[in-house]
């Protein structure tokens, strides 16, 4: 992936709110074209993480988003939701080498946080942070990431 990227948000109520400064910390990045929100809405809507994470990761795999940040409580149920959706990579992590990682080597679309977890301002370092890398799929990552895909396409 080169140029601007398109990100999709979601989370659920207990991630509302995070969601949303990380929405707009993502709006305000030249590194980001497009920022799609994909709920919940409003912190008093209680769909389910699950929902929203489907949504997002569906996205994510159907090529409409670049990559896609899920708040819930943990982040633990939106990296589980995103996880089941074949092609997506989702992770949650907290400290600067794991974020690094999680897309230089894993090349994960999406980033799970937990609002319960991590105070706003860490979770937008972490995001800012987690913009600035970009898989190499000429690196020697990338043929371990296909033993995952291979396995998702099924038996041949
Ligand atoms: O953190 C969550 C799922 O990982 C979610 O925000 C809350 O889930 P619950 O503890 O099951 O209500």
């Amino acid at each position: 992936m080169t140029g601007r990227m398109i990100i999709g948000v979601g989370a659920d109520e207990y991630g509302f709110a995070l969601k949303e400064r990380l929405r707009e910390l993502l709006e305000a990045d030249g590194r980001v074209a497009e920022v799609r929100d994909f709920g919940v809405r409003e912190g008093t809507d209680h769909d389910p993480y699950p929902n929203v994470g489907l949504r997002v990761a569906e996205a994510v795999a159907a090529g409409d988003l670049d990559r896609a940040v899920l708040v819930c409580g943990t982040g633990i149920g939106m990296a589980i939701t995103a996880n089941k959706v074949p092609g997506v990579r989702a992770t949650v992590a907290y400290d600067p080498y794991s974020v690094e990682r999680s897309v230089l080597s894993n090349d994960c679309q999406v980033l799970a946080l937990g609002a319960w977890v991590i105070g706003a301002e860490v979770a937008r370092r972490i995001v800012a942070d987690w913009l600035g890398y970009r898989f190499d799929p000429a690196s020697a990552s990338a043929r371990k990431i296909a033993v995952i895909t291979d396995y998702e396409a099924g038996p041949s």
